[in-house]
This record gives C-alpha cells, structure tokens and sequence, in this order.
C-alpha cells in the first residue's frame, strides 16, 4: 500500500511543468513550479513545519501552546494545518487586502483571524506585525514563528526546494525566478542553487526576482500594489541582497493579465504572484538562449482569488482590462434574440455596465465613457487644481471642509499621501462637506480634528471603462465617484461633471 501517515508528509516533492504558450515567443526552456500541489495549497507549507518542528526542539512550543503570526495568507494556512495535526492553538493576523476566501479557509482549518489596516505603517503598533507582537505578548503559551526573520524559513528551501529543482533539471538549470515577500524562498532555494552550481562550466544559476511594482525590493517605497503574498514594505532579515542577481518590477496590471492567461492557456489556476513571477522571467528570457533552462517558482493557487483577479467585475472596478476569448453565439440562437426573445447577452452590459438603465439619462451623455469625462475634465480645470482632489489623513476638519469649499467639491477621499498617481491602497475613506459640517455644528467634530477620525467609507469606485449611463445610479446616491485604471485613481466624477456634458 502507498499512503502517507499524515498530511504533512505530504509537504514538498512538487513538479515541473514546461509553459507553452505563453513562452511561445522565448528561446529557452521555461518550465514552472507547481507550489499549489503542497497539501495546504502553498509554498509556505515547507517553512511552516520547518519553523514548527524547530520551535518544539528548541522548547519554544509545548503542548498547550499558541502559534501567532501575522501572514497575507498562506504561511497562515501552512501553520494552522501544522498547528491543527500538532494540537495547537492558531491565530493568524491578516492585512484587509487579503480576501475573504483566504480567511475562510484559516477558519476552516480551525485557526482565528484578526484583521488589521493594510495601509498602516510598518512599525505601527496597528499594523499586523505589530498586532500580532502584542497577541503574542498577551496570550500564555505563545509562539510567534515570524517568518520575516527566522532561519528556519530560508534553511527549509535550502534543504528542499532548491535540491528538488536541481535534481529534476538533472543540474541543468540556468536561470532560478521567484518572487520575494519574507525573502526565505529566495535567500533558500537561491543560495543552494548557486552553491551546488558554483563550479560548473556553464557558471552558476543565475536568481532573477520577480517584485511587485511599488515594493522596496525593486527600489519602490513601500507603496500599496494588489498583488498579494509578495513584496515589502521593510527589509525582512530572511532577505539576504547578495543572493539575487537582477530584480524585476511587476506591475498589477501585468501581473492579473499573465494570471489570467496561464489559467487560461496553460490549465494553471494560480495566484497572482506566479503570474508576477513568470512576467519577470519572459521578460529575462527575452535575453537568453535556447540552451537556457528557467524555473519558475509558482507559489499558489488562483482559487483563493476567484473573487478578485478571476472576477470580471473586481477586475474591472479597479480599472483592469479584462481579456475576454471571443465567443461566438450560433445564427439561430441571435435571430431569436432579434426576433423579440431573451436578450441578447452580445449587446448586454456585461460587468459594471449590468443591471443599471440609462432610461434617465439624455442619450448625449449615457454613451460617453467615464475615463473620457474625467481626462476631458482634466484639460479644463486650472493647473493649480489636482486630478484627484483630496485630503491627506492628518489634515484638519477645517481644512478638508475649506479645499471642498474652494473646489466646490461635495466629497473628497481621505489619502494616507497627497499623490499625482494616487494608488486604490493609499485611499483611506472620505468625507462630505454636508457630513463634516454636520458633525461641527453638531459638537461631534472640532474643526482642528484631524479629518481620518471623521471619515466615512471610501467614494464608490468605478473603471474608466465604464460607462455614464452604467455609473449614473451609483453617483446619484453617492454624489461623486473615484475614476481607476489599473488600480490608480484618475479622478473624481461628480454628477456636475455630466451636467458639464450636455449640449457639447
Ligand atoms: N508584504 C506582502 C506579504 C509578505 S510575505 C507573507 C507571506 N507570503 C504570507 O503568506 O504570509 C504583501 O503585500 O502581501
């Protein structure tokens, strides 16, 4: 008979598999890593038993003990079904960006979730670091692995992936890519390769990272990007910079459109950092030759994403193109559409276009496109005026009362940085100028306040694409509505602006 004893034996041991279409116009081999065949669905499993087992020998975990840390997700899951078999207790602290799906599926190995703001400082003690310090702190018996800084993280890859990657090339391997978050994927895996290929003829495996655009890594700020479980916004220890020889930033954009097309092209359901990570490596592949062999780590699976990169209308709120395969409906079922039947879903608003009228609206406005209106917006407004007007989170009440006054504008978003390229991460909320005044005159509010303890839910957002007719129902209830593309707010749209419209 051939079974394991126990799930986590099943950790490690995942496959290759040669890309085809997508590496259709590249000269070398690129073949990529199934990391979503580990049984918790992740890369993160490896280090999570590694972190674990080194705890107990070392005595920082006993019976009746809690496993703590602050996770995007999947070392979250990789701990609770460790903890689970082991008979811990688990509780996970995850940023907001991450999606429901994967705090259900912490539950559902029967971890607890704490939710903390993604665009909070690091080193602010309501960030999930620092959320997760103090439940470490608090709870008796607890245990934080902290995969940022522990050795255990990177030695896992050391002693597994990066062996089994060597192996099943036969030693071939030329090019290593993968994305970095912690850092331990790379500083492992990568420094075993380069070791074991030091003295080859052919040189040494060369590490290509894959970064999200806006992360440290590649030299961004620590700006907010929607790709999650990769990037930085500090210098995690398990990083080490010797170990990767070039660094690719990636952007949203390109990273949900590569993630889309290996499910699409390749059958490979993955998240959209293994779309991140096989941008990177086309793109150096683009340098190389056919002798070449590039491995691509891909860390997860796209089915804790089905609700954001593979959901048309996520997508399309943020503002991403959505690549749609041509499907063509037979003759006879579109003459029943024209013959008075079922609508035909060809000239059906798909997406945010579904479900509104544009009955009220005057056929000069409702065609137009909301990415035109504001762009048109843009060329008239004084130069002193921003595209996205704002307040900036530490502003006073006063003060976001008096910018909306001098713009004569109804609501603004509350920012965490005044920005030309004002990221969908960094708005906080927002607030009205009838909401503000309402609190001050009420005595709820003081106009020296700062404005983000008296902000409300961010403005509704819509995509470029979208059009008035579509966006009209949400502005007419909210007043104003942020404008993206590609996860950046163009601006705002108020119902004024289509007003400007008529009788152009
Ligand atoms: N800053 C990153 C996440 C860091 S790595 C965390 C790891 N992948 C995990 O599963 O916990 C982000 O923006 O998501």
């Amino acid at each position: 008979m051939n079974y394991a004893e126990n799930v986590l034996d099943l950790i490690g041991s995942t496959p290759l598999v040669k890309l085809n279409s997508v590496a259709r116009d590249v000269a070398p081999t690129v073949l990529v890593k199934l990391e979503y065949l580990n049984p918790g669905g992740s890369i993160k499993d490896r280090i999570a038993l590694k972190m674990i087992e080194e705890a107990e020998a070392e005595g920082k975990l006993a019976p009746g003990g809690t496993v703590v840390e602050p996770t995007s997700g999947n070392t979250g899951v990789g701990l609770a079904m460790v903890a689970q078999q082991k008979g811990y207790r688990s509780v996970f602290i995850t940023p907001d960006k991450v999606g429901q799906e994967k705090r259900d599926v912490l539950k559902a190995y029967g971890a607890e979730v704490v939710v903390t703001k993604t665009s909070v400082a690091p080193d602010s003690p309501d960030s999930y670091y620092g959320v997760a310090n103090r439940l470490e702190a608090d709870i008796d018996g607890a245990y934080q692995p902290n995969q940022f800084f522990n050795p255990a993280a990177p030695q896992s890859h050391y002693e597994s992936t990066g062996p089994e990657i060597w192996n099943d090339t036969d030693g071939a391997i030329t090019h290593l890519v993968v994305g970095a978050g912690t850092g331990g994927t790379v500083t492992g895996t990568g420094r075993y390769l380069k070791e074991v290929s030091a003295d080859r003829e052919s040189g040494p495996v060369r590490v290509v990272v894959a970064d999200p655009d806006g992360s440290i890594y590649s030299g961004g700020e620590g700006r907010p990007y929607f790709v999650e479980g990769v990037g930085e916004d500090m210098w995690p220890g398990n990083y080490d910079p010797a170990v990767p020889d070039e660094i690719h930033a990636v952007n949203d954009a390109e990273s949900f459109a590569m993630t889309r097309r290996l499910a699409a092209e390749e059958g490979l359901l993955v998240g959209g950092s293994s779309g991140m990570a096989v941008v990177a490596g086309l793109r150096a592949a683009q340098d190389l030759g056919p002798d070449d062999i590039m491995v691509i780590i891909l860390p997860d699976s796209g089915r804790g994403y089905l609700g954001k990169i593979f959901s048309d209308s996520w997508m399309d709120t943020q503002g991403f193109t959505v690549e749609h395969a041509e499907t063509p409906v037979p003759d006879t079922l579109g003459s029943a559409y024209r013959d008075g039947g079922a609508a035909d879903p060809r000239t059906q608003p798909q997406g945010a276009d579904a479900g509104t009228s544009s009955a009220h609206l005057l056929d000069s406005v409702a065609g137009l496109r909301i990415g035109d209106i504001v762009a048109e917006k843009g060329t008239w407004l004084p130069d002193s005026l921003p595209s996205v007007v704002s307040a900036v989170k530490t502003t006073t009440v006063a003060e976001a009362l008096s910018t909306m006054n001098r713009y004569g504008i109804d609501a603004i978003p509350v920012v965490s940085q005044m920005r030309d390229d004002l990221r969908v991460g960094e708005v906080l909320g927002s607030v009205s100028s009838a909401g503000l005044a309402e609190r001050v005159l009420h005595g709820t509010a003081r106009p020296e306040d700062e404005v983000l303890t008296h902000a409300d839910a961010a403005l509704p957002q819509v995509s470029v694409h979208a059009t008035a007719a579509s966006v009209y129902p949400v502005l007419r209830s909210a007043g104003a509505v942020m404008v993206a593309h590609d996860g950046v707010i163009q601006g705002i749209l108020t119902v004024h602006d289509l007003v400007a419209r008529l009788g152009e």
